[in-house]
């Protein structure tokens, strides 16, 4: 909420222009200045500059509700993902407000989801969409139209028979290009008017990995500090559209490799099927910090050159659980109907709970930790 921009805060605009050729954009750039230092920069008195920063805080403050009335709109709290089974462990599908990341290694689907996801968003709402825009961040350029139209003419053939549907489904994802971490990071600070004037209901950032771990080599000295602040204006900034908007946000991540024991594993750590050290295991790039500022994470993992997994690995409703999807025309094709999709719950113990994967492989989930996220043992 503090990086809520003046604008949107009911000041009038003269001010606002005199407080931006300062720089002073936002509700935490003016908050974090004193009431002299306001007056010198907005030229308005004492009394209208305290009155300027009373209202300024009121405007960013988190309103207060209850849990009745966020149980009540319990039916437009998600975003359904077109996946029956994910979607029921998820209580409906992706939560609005919040951020979602995808997080795999390379060629597993994560892109897939996203175009996937943009399709669905721009579906009307008797169709499980939300009748909106999307805003669609590439910084890998691996977005593709002539898929994401292949998407939508697969996975929903009667509606998309006709072209002016397809024309329009197109017409509505707002592709940005943003190939620098400079670049994402102003994309981010404009993004609201974009949300505004698109209609977005949905935001993609595919991915929050590739441009960052990119330029910053985390072995010199400084850059780790340098990149945990990058990440976490990206983190707030995008938390607070979220919220305003209350629209679902998500994100993709890589994974990397190391090599250590088991019980130096940090919050986003699994172990895919295929990876058999007993002395090495993948996690979720970009460290422990950002690792928290995600809401609900789910891991894309390979069962084999065809069979990939789905883990929600983390998320605030939904248990511990695994289920097998493939990568087809129509995008994310779940394995098995719903009755057979075998899914992971995590009990009150689990790390009791010995757990059967469709893929033969047997997994054990152990200690859950404080951010929600079990560990898979391969057994
Ligand atoms: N038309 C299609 N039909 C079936 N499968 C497809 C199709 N297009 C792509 N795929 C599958 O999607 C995979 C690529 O997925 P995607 O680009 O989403 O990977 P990613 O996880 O985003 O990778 P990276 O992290 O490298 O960007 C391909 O390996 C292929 O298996």
């Amino acid at each position: 909420m503090a990086s809520k921009k003046l604008r949107r805060t009911g000041m009038s605009l003269e001010v606002c222009e005199r407080l931006k050729r300062h720089q002073i954009e936002t509700c935490q750039d003016l908050l974090s200045l004193t009431p002299l230092e306001v007056m010198r920069l907005a030229g308005q008195s004492y009394q209208q500059v305290l009155m300027l920063l009373q209202s300024v805080s009121q405007a960013c403050a988190p309103s207060m509700t209850t849990a009745l009335e966020v149980w009540k709109q319990r039916a437009d709290l998600c975003f359904s993902t077109s996946l029956p089974a994910l979607d029921r462990l998820l209580q409906g599908g992706l939560p609005r407000g919040t951020l979602t990341e995808v997080t795999g290694p390379s060629g597993c689907g994560k892109s897939q989801v996203c175009m996937m996801l943009s399709v669905l968003a721009t579906l009307p709402k008797c169709m499980g969409g939300l009748d909106s825009g999307v805003i669609y961040i590439d910084t890998e350029s691996a977005f593709s139209a002539e898929r994401l139209v292949e998407i939508a003419q697969s996975r929903f053939p009667d509606y998309f028979c006709e072209k002016e549907r397809v024309l329009e489904m197109a017409g509505r994802v707002h592709l940005f290009r943003e190939l620098t971490c400079q670049d994402v990071l102003d994309r981010l600070e404009r993004l609201e008017e974009d949300i505004i004037s698109s209609k977005a209901g949905l935001v993609i950032l595919d991915s929050v990995a590739s441009v960052v771990r990119k330029e910053y080599d985390t072995t010199l000295p400084g850059n780790l500090t340098h990149r945990s602040n990058l990440l976490g204006q990206e983190a707030a900034t995008l938390k607070y559209l979220a919220q305003a908007f209350h629209i679902p946000v998500v994100l993709t991540n890589q994974i990397t490799t190391h090599v250590g024991n088991r019980g130096e594993r940090g919050a986003a750590s699994f172990r895919g099927a295929s990876d058999a050290r007993d002395s090495g295991y993948v996690t979720a790039a970009l460290g422990n910090t950002w690792s928290h500022s995600v809401n609900t994470r789910l891991i894309v993992q390979y069962v084999d050159t065809h069979q990939r997994q789905i883990v929600i690995a983390k998320s605030p409703v939904a248990p511990f659980a695994v289920l097998n999807y493939t990568v087809q025309k129509e995008g994310i094709r779940l394995e098995g109907n719903d009755d057979n999709q075998e899914v992971l719950h995590q009990g009150t113990d689990p790390g009791l709970q010995p757990i059967r994967v469709r893929t033969g492989f047997n997994y054990n989930l152990t200690q859950a930790n404080p951010a929600g996220v079990g560990h898979l043992k391969c057994l």
